[in-house]
């Protein structure tokens, strides 16, 4: 982690974002392509020999740019042409990934169905993405070997051996992991077998690959509202997909617009895909309309104090839990969020205390889905924030920092930009367009 670098007359030598907070948020923006649909579906198209062009890819996120550069490396071509993204695995090839870049995205996993797809062996060093807590990969290495595929552990990574697919293989995560399942149906759609998986994933992002997956000829069905049967097809074809837009990035405008007492139009953007979130801010007080391909948010009353506890999908989204810390902050009252996915995610509440936020946090007596002790967040309701230099912990961290800058008196300023870019690729041009006064300094 980059630190803030400042000498006595505080200049800071890293680009940074510069915040005078306080300006009620008001106007029209649209939504990007969303993150993390946009990279299980790069990893997607490259399951086919054929072209995929996708549209709606959110090319300027580093986290983009990085899994990109790593499938080419490996064999595949995943090109920039325009505004779209061609992809093609004809030349796929696996062998050793790149320790430096696998280990900078959590994505980096998906390579594993990808290259049990190809039947190439695969050594893959150990994936990076956010430091939120002990992020594991156990179910990701149950899976591919239910499939039927060799699988080595180490300290150093993952190998994926050469190995044959079982014809029919049925099985259950005890928890439904959203990397975990895109694995099994990209390890599965094109082997010839048929999988049943039991509580797989169905997060948002995880319906929209899939019908990618379909518009590329993939058979593959719910059973059961939780259950996935993918029958294996001989050769994915080549098309033409949109990725969804990002519904984290909606949930950080609603949070902004939440503290900085504004109002907002967001097109592209629905809240079928919020739909927690937005029962849990509409109890709040804030209004959150469904309108013309959009939704339009605005505050127009002071906040309540309302407690979450984050879960898989259809639940409160663990993405979205470091806004609502935010807004919460500026909520009348006391609420608790316990997080039960991530045992690490509460890294940033030591920045908004910085920004005077009253947030404590300490173990909450259980096990977070990965066995790790689950802590609890306490936010004292003050109304008052204070803008000073904080740093993005990691990428909604960092989003939550910068919305509670929005919000604050004052001039703020958020180092570690790295963190915050790995998920959000046009924040400062978002926020101006709202009324902002945010701009990055290189
Ligand atoms: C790029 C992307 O889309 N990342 C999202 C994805 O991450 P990711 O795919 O890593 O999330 P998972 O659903 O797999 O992980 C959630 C929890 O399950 C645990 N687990 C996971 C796999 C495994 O084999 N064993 C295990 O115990 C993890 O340690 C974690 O505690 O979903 C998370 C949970 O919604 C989001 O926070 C991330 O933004
Ligand atoms: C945690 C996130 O991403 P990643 O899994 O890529 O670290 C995120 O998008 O908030």
């Amino acid at each position: 982690m980059v630190l803030a670098l400042k000498n006595k007359t505080n200049l800071i030598y890293e680009p940074y974002l510069q915040i005078e907070g306080g300006i009620p948020l008001h106007g029209e923006v649209s939504l990007p392509g969303a993150k993390n649909s946009a990279l299980p579906a790069i990893v997607a198209a490259c399951l086919s020999e054929e072209e995929v062009v996708l549209h709606n890819v959110p090319l300027e996120l580093n986290d983009v740019k990085q899994l990109t550069k790593l499938l080419n490396q490996a064999g595949a071509t995943v090109k920039v042409e325009g505004d779209k993204l061609i992809c093609s695995g004809r030349q796929w090839s696996g062998g050793t990934l790149d320790g430096e870049l696998a280990g900078k995205i959590r994505h980096s996993l998906l390579l594993l169905g990808l290259s049990a797809n190809w039947r190439a062996n695969m050594f893959l060093p150990l994936p990076g993405g956010c430091n939120i807590g002990s992020r594991k990969h156990d179910l990701h290495v149950f899976a591919l070997q239910e499939l039927g595929f060799a699988m080595e552990e180490s300290e150093m990574g993952l190998h994926l051996k050469e190995s044959q697919p079982k014809k029919e293989v049925e099985f259950e995560f005890h928890y439904p992991t959203f990397g975990g399942t895109l694995n099994v149906l990209f390890a599965a759609v094109r082997s010839g077998s048929v999988v049943t998986l039991k509580n797989a994933a169905k997060n948002p992002e995880i319906i929209d690959v899939i019908q990618l997956l379909q518009s590329m000829g993939a058979d593959i069905e719910w059973v059961e509202p939780k259950t996935l049967r993918v029958r294996g097809v001989e050769k994915l074809k080549g098309t033409d997909y949109t990725v969804m837009s990002d519904r984290i990035i909606a949930a950080t405008i609603i949070a902004a617009v939440g503290v900085t007492k504004g109002q907002a139009t967001i097109r592209n953007a629905t809240t079928k895909v919020l739909e927690e979130e937005v029962k849990t801010w509409r109890e709040a007080g804030l209004s959150i309309e469904e309108v013309d391909n959009g939704i339009h948010v605005e505050w127009r009353k002071p906040l309540k104090a309302v407690d979450v506890t984050t879960r898989a999908y259809p639940g409160f989204h663990t993405d979205i839990q470091p806004l609502h810390t935010t807004l919460m902050c500026k909520a009348q009252g006391t609420s608790t969020l316990t997080e039960t996915i991530l045992d690490g995610r509460f890294a940033y509440c030591e920045e908004l205390n910085k920004l005077g936020a009253t947030i404590e946090v300490s173990d909450g007596g259980f096990q977070c889905v990965n066995g790790a002790q689950g802590q609890i967040a306490r936010i004292v309701g003050t109304g008052e924030l204070r803008g000073t230099d904080v740093m993005a912990t990691d990428i909604r961290g960092g989003a939550a920092v910068a919305v509670a800058a929005l919000g604050a008196t004052g001039t703020s300023r958020i180092t570690n930009l790295y963190q915050l870019e790995r998920g959000y690729g046009n924040f400062t041009e978002i926020f101006q367009a709202l009324g902002a006064s945010i701009v990055k300094i290189n």
